[in-house]
C-alpha cells in the first residue's frame, strides 16, 4: 500500500512540476523560493529590535500609528515575531469558518460572525469564497506577542489563482481536511501547490464533531498520500471551538518567520490587488526587505510606473493604517492608483532609483472559457457597458473587449478562469450593478489551422471559418484529478470515456478510496460534466485539473438557423459526433421556446456543410388587441404599452421575433 501511495506522490511530482488546477489558471508563480521563504528557524533568528510590550491602544487621541488589537504597532513585530501563513483545502472543508474562529479567539472581531473574510454578496449567498481575504491578528503565545497574519483562500478550482498567488506570500499554510469526507481532488492540489513552494505544512483535520467524521483514518490517509507525521495532525471543529485553541500555538511554532533585512533597500512582492469604490486600487504587499512609509515614492518594477504612497496599514481585519509596512509583514497599499490593471500581481516594488531583484512573478491568469455578454432589453447597452467597465475595474482576472453580433447587438466577448467564474461574473453584474444580461453558450479557445498553414485562435464560434478549407482543429485539454470511494470508479471510468477522456493513471490511494488521472477536452468539462461527476458517485467524488497539452480534435461549428439565416449568438464548436444529437436537440429545445410567429419558422442546425436537424413551428396570427371588445381607448393604451415593453426583451432575428429568455433556455441544453 505504501508503495502504491508513494507512486502516487511520485506520479504527481513526475508528471507534472505543481500538480494543481492553479496552473490551469496559468497562474503559478515561476517560483523557486525566495531567500526570504527560508528563513532560520526562530529560535536562530537574530534580532535587535525591543521585545514587543503590550500595551493599551491610546483612547480618544487621533493618532497617526495604526493600533491593532491590545493597542499594538506594526513596531512592535519584528520579523522574529511574524508569522505569515494561509489556510488551504478541499471545496466546504471549512477555510473560512476557520478564519472566523481564529479572529475572534484574538480579538479581531466580536463572536458570532459568519463568513466573516467574504465580503462579496455572491460570497455570502453562495457561501463559498471567490476572493482571497487577508487579515493580520496578534497572538500571545508563551509570553511573546506575535503579528500573524493569515489569508482564507477559496477553495473551487476556479479561483486556484487566488490561492497559488496568496502562497508566494507566505511562509505556512494550514492545510485543513473534512474528517468526514477525507482527501479530495483539491486537498491533493494544494498540498503540492504548498509543497512545491517549500511552506510549512500543517495538517488539521475539521468537523470531528460531524457525525461521520473518522479523524483516525482520514490522519492515516493524510500520512500515507502526504508523508506527513500523524503526530503533527491537529483535531478540531470550527464550528464547536474543540481543539482550536492548538491551531495558532502550531502556526507560532511550526511556520518559520519571514527572513527580512529592515536595514535593506525595499524590495516588496505586490500579491493582489483589489478596487475599493472609495479609496481606488488598495495593493496587498508582502515586504521582504526594508520599509514602506506613507509619503515615499516607490516604483512597480515590471509596470515601470512611480507613485507616491499615499497611505500604507495593516488588514486586523478592517484597514489599520501604519506609518510604514516593515520587513517581513504583509499589508496593504495605497498608491493613487485608479485600475487594478495597473497593479500587475506578482510586480516587485522597490523604492524610485533604487532597483533590487525581481521576484520571479506570476503568469497572467489565463482565460478557460469565453462567453459572450449582452443586454438584456435592446436600449441597455449603456448600462451595461458602464457596469463592465466597473466590475472589470475589481476583477482583473476577466478579459473584456467589445463584441457585435448580428443577432444580439453590441455586447462584450468576455474570458474567464472557468464556468463558476462565469456564473459568479454574471451575478455581480446583475446585483452590484443592476445589469440585466443575456449570456451566450460557454466556448473553450481553439486553434483552427487553415489550408496553407495559417492559423488563428478563436474565442468565439462565429468566427470559425466556413468558406476556407480547415486543415486541423486544436482544442486546449486538461489534466484531470478525480479522487472517489472504490464503488464508482466504474461509473467515473465511462463518464471520463464518454467525455473523450484517456486515462492517464489509477490509484488505490487506501482501501476503498482511488485516485484517476484523465485527460480530459476542456471543452467535456462545461455543460453538465461536473453534475454527472457527483450524481455517478452519489455526491462523493472530487474533481481537481490543471491545464494539459493542446490535442488535434475533428471540431466544426454547429449552426443553428431560423428561416434559413444562421444566428450568431447560437453558433457553437463541437467535435464533429457531437454536431447531430446536439443540433436536434438546440433545435427541439428551440422550437418548443420560441412563441409561434404570424408566419411558419423552420428551425434547423447545420455543420460541415450540411443540415443535421431540422424543426419547424407553426404559424399564428397574434393580434393583442383581440380581446379589446367595444372600444376601451384606455385598455387598449395599456396592452399596447405592455406590448411595447415586451418588444424591449425581444430581438430580431431576420425576420423571426426571439424573446431574448430563448437564449438562456439554450445554454441549458446539454452537449452530449
Ligand atoms: N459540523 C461542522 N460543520 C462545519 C465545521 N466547519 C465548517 N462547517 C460547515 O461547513 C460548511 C463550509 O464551511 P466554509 O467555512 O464556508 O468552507 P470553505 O472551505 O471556506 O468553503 P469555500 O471557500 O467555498 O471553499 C459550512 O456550512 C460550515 O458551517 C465544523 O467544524 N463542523
Amino acid at each position: 500500500m505504501q508503495g502504491l501511495i508513494r507512486s502516487a506522490g511520485a506520479w504527481l511530482r513526475a508528471d507534472s512540476p505543481v500538480v494543481s488546477s492553479a496552473s490551469l489558471a496559468c497562474a503559478w508563480p515561476v517560483l523557486p523560493a525566495w531567500s526570504w521563504r527560508q528563513p532560520p528557524h526562530p529560535a536562530r533568528c537574530t534580532s535587535t529590535e525591543a521585545e514587543a510590550p503590550e500595551r493599551e491602544a491610546p483612547q480618544g487621541e487621533a493618532s497617526p500609528r495604526g493600533f491593532l488589537a491590545g493597542g499594538h504597532s506594526v513596531e512592535d513585530f519584528p520579523p522574529s515575531h511574524i508569522r505569515n501563513f494561509s489556510i488551504i483545502a478541499h471545496v466546504d472543508h471549512g477555510k473560512s469558518t476557520l478564519a472566523d474562529r481564529l479572529l475572534e479567539l484574538t480579538g479581531a472581531i466580536n463572536p458570532g460572525a459568519k463568513q466573516y473574510l467574504d465580503k462579496l454578496q455572491v460570497e455570502k449567498e453562495r457561501g463559498i469564497t471567490v476572493k482571497a481575504q487577508t487579515a493580520s491578528l496578534v497572538f500571545k503565545h508563551e509570553g511573546e506577542q506575535y503579528l500573524l497574519n493569515l489569508i482564507d483562500t477559496p477553495g473551487h478550482v476556479d479561483f486556484s489563482y487566488e490561492v497559488s498567488r496568496s502562497l508566494a506570500a507566505c511562509q505556512g499554510a494550514i492545510l485543513l481536511v473534512d474528517a468526514s469526507q477525507g482527501v479530495q481532488a483539491q486537498t491533493v492540489a494544494n498540498f503540492w501547490l504548498a509543497f512545491e513552494q517549500d511552506l510549512a505544512i500543517i495538517p488539521v483535520l475539521n468537523k470531528i464533531d460531524h457525525p461521520g467524521a473518522e479523524p483516525a483514518r482520514v490522519t492515516a490517509q493524510l500520512a500515507e498520500a502526504f508523508d506527513l507525521d500523524p503526530a503533527a495532525v491537529l483535531a478540531i471543529s470550527a464550528k464547536t471551538g474543540a481543539g482550536l485553541d492548538r491551531v495558532l500555538p502550531a502556526v507560532v511554532e511550526r511556520v518559520p518567520p519571514p527572513r527580512g533585512d529592515l536595514a535593506a533597500p525595499l524590495r516588496a512582492l505586490l500579491f493582489d490587488a483589489y478596487h475599493d469604490e472609495y479609496r481606488g486600487v488598495v495593493c496587498l504587499l508582502a515586504v521582504a526587505d526594508g520599509a514602506v512609509g506613507r509619503g515615499d515614492r516607490v516604483t512597480a518594477a515590471a509596470a515601470g510606473q512611480s507613485y507616491d504612497v499615499v497611505e500604507v496599514g495593516l488588514l486586523a481585519p478592517e484597514p489599520v493604517p501604519t506609518p510604514s509596512l516593515r520587513a517581513g509583514q504583509v499589508g496593504y497599499v495605497l498608491a493613487g492608483m485608479k485600475d487594478t490593471r495597473q497593479a500587475r500581481v506578482g510586480d516587485t516594488w522597490h523604492a524610485a532609483r533604487a532597483p533590487v531583484p525581481a521576484f520571479p512573478g506570476f503568469k497572467p491568469a489565463q482565460s478557460m472559457v469565453f462567453a459572450g455578454i449582452f443586454p438584456v432589453s435592446a436600449d441597455g447597452h449603456e448600462r451595461l457597458a458602464a457596469a463592465m467597465a466597473r466590475l472589470a475595474l475589481t476583477d482583473a482576472s476577466v478579459a473584456v473587449r467589445r463584441e457585435n453580433s448580428n443577432a444580439l447587438g453590441a455586447g462584450f466577448r468576455c474570458g474567464f478562469l472557468g464556468l463558476l467564474h462565469l456564473d459568479v461574473f454574471r451575478q455581480r453584474l446583475e446585483q452590484e450593478h443592476g445589469a440585466d444580461v443575456l449570456v451566450t453558450a460557454p466556448t473553450v479557445p481553439c486553434r483552427v489551422v487553415l489550408q496553407g498553414g495559417e492559423s488563428i485562435e478563436l474565442s468565439n464560434p462565429a468566427d470559425f471559418p466556413t468558406d476556407v478549407r480547415v486543415e486541423a482543429v486544436w482544442e486546449p485539454t486538461v489534466r484531470a484529478t478525480v479522487v472517489t470511494p472504490e464503488e464508482y470508479v466504474g461509473a467515473l471510468m465511462q463518464l471520463c470515456t464518454a467525455a473523450r477522456g484517456e486515462l492517464l493513471d489509477h490509484v488505490v490511494l487506501d482501501p476503498g478510496r482511488t485516485m484517476l488521472k484523465y485527460t480530459l477536452p476542456l471543452a467535456e468539462l462545461g455543460g453538465d460534466f461536473y453534475d454527472e461527476l457527483k450524481s455517478a458517485s452519489s455526491g462523493y467524488a472530487s474533481l481537481d485539473y490543471e491545464e494539459g497539452e493542446p490535442r488535434r480534435a475533428p471540431m466544426q461549428r454547429l449552426d443553428i438557423l431560423l428561416n434559413g439565416e444562421p444566428v450568431d449568438a447560437l453558433a457553437r464548436i463541437v467535435h464533429r459526433d457531437r454536431a447531430e444529437p446536439l443540433g436536434r436537440r438546440l433545435c427541439a429545445a428551440l422550437a418548443g421556446a420560441l412563441p409561434q410567429q404570424q408566419f411558419q419558422v423552420a428551425v434547423q442546425a447545420a455543420a460541415g456543410g450540411r443540415v443535421v436537424a431540422r424543426d419547424t413551428i407553426r404559424a399564428l396570427r397574434k393580434n393583442v388587441l383581440a380581446k379589446c371588445y367595444g372600444g376601451d381607448v384606455s385598455r387598449k393604451r395599456k396592452l399596447l404599452e405592455k406590448q411595447k415593453e415586451g418588444k424591449k426583451r425581444m430581438r430580431q432575428l431576420g425576420s423571426v421575433e426571439v424573446p431574448t429568455d430563448v437564449f438562456h433556455d439554450l445554454m441549458k441544453v446539454r452537449s452530449r
